[in-house]
C-alpha cells in the first residue's frame, strides 16, 4: 500500500499549556487508523490541524510527500465529519449530497447519477426528497457521510461521528461505514472514545492521552495496553459470566 499521510513531530500549545506533543504517525492509502482517547486528550486540534483550520507551532504534514501546511482547507481534499452532521437546512437530502458535484460543475445528468448511487448505497434512496428535519440523527448522519464521499476525498477525518446516536444506530453505522469505506478504498483518520468502536472500524491503533500519541503495531498490542482498558473490560465480562448467577432449571 502506498504512503498517504506523514505526520512528524507535531506540536501545540494553547497559553502556554502543551495540548499535542511531538505527534509522530504515518498512514497508508485505504487504512483505518482509529484512535482512541478520553475527552480533552487533544483530538479535536488535531483533527482541526490536519484539516487547515488551525496551525502547529511545529512538525510536519504530507500528504503523497507534498508539504501540506501552507495549503488551504478547501484544497486539501479531507473532509472533517463530526458528532452533528452538518447539512443545509433549505436542500432536499439529494441535493444536499449533490451539493460538491454542483459546485465543481459536473455535467447534471453525470452528477445525478453519481448522488442515486451513493444514495442506495447509504441505504437513503427512499428519502431522497426529504429536507434534512425530516430525518433521524442517524440518517441525517448517513447523508453528511454521503456529502464527504460524493467529492472522493483523499482522507476522511472523523471526530465521535456516531457520539450522538444510540447504541444500535451507532452499531448499524459503524457497520455502514466499514462497507462503503471498504468499498471505496476511504483512507480515514477515525476518533472515539469508545474501544469497541475503535476495534470495528480500525485497520490501525493509536491511543492519544494527554496531547502524547501511542501508535500500535497490531491489535493484540492495542488491546493489551493497560492504558486502553480492553484486557480489563475482558477479564471483567469473563469473570462475570464464571460467577453470575445461574438458575437451577432442574428444580
Ligand atoms: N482555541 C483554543 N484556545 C485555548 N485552549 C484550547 C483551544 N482549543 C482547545 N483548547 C484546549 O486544548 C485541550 C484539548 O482540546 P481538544 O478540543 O483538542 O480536546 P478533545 O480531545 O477534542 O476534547 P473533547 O472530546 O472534549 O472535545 C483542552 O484542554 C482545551 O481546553
Amino acid at each position: 500500500m502506498s504512503e498517504l499521510l506523514q505526520v512528524n513531530g507535531l506540536t501545540k500549545q494553547f497559553g502556554g499549556q502543551p495540548v499535542l506533543r511531538n505527534i509522530t504517525f504515518r498512514l497508508s492509502e485505504g487504512e483505518v487508523l482509529a484512535v482512541l482517547g478520553r475527552s480533552g486528550c487533544g483530538k479535536t486540534t488535531l483533527l482541526k490541524i490536519l484539516a487547515g483550520l488551525e496551525a502547529p507551532d511545529a512538525g510536519t504534514l504530507e500528504l503523497h510527500g507534498q508539504n501540506l501546511l501552507p495549503v488551504p482547507p478547501n484544497e486539501r481534499q479531507m473532509v472533517y465529519l463530526y458528532q452533528e452532521p452538518l447539512l443545509f437546512p433549505h436542500l432536499s437530502v439529494f441535493e444536499n449530497v449533490a451539493f460538491g458535484l454542483r459546485i465543481r460543475k459536473i455535467p447534471k445528468a453525470e452528477a445525478d447519477e453519481q448522488v442515486r448511487a451513493l444514495l442506495a448505497e447509504l441505504d437513503l434512496a427512499e428519502h431522497a426528497q426529504k429536507a434534512p428535519h425530516q430525518l433521524s440523527g442517524g440518517q441525517r448522519q448517513r447523508v453528511s457521510f454521503g456529502r464527504a464521499l460524493i467529492i472522493r476525498p483523499r482522507l476522511l477525518l472523523l471526530d465521535e461521528p456516531f457520539g450522538n446516536l444510540d447504541a444500535q444506530t451507532r452499531a448499524d453505522m459503524q457497520q455502514l461505514f466499514l462497507r462503503v469505506s471498504r468499498q471505496h478504498q476511504i483512507t480515514s483518520l477515525f476518533v472515539t472514545h469508545d474501544s469497541r468502536e475503535a476495534l470495528t472500524v480500525g485497520t490501525h491503533f493509536a491511543y492519544l492521552d494527554q496531547g502524547l500519541l501511542t501508535s500500535f503495531p497490531s491489535v493484540r498490542e492495542f488491546i493489551q495496553d493497560p492504558r486502553t482498558s480492553i484486557a480489563a473490560e475482558l477479564t471483567f465480562w469473563e469473570s462475570i459470566q464464571r460467577t453470575a448467577y445461574q438458575p437451577d432449571y432442574e428444580n
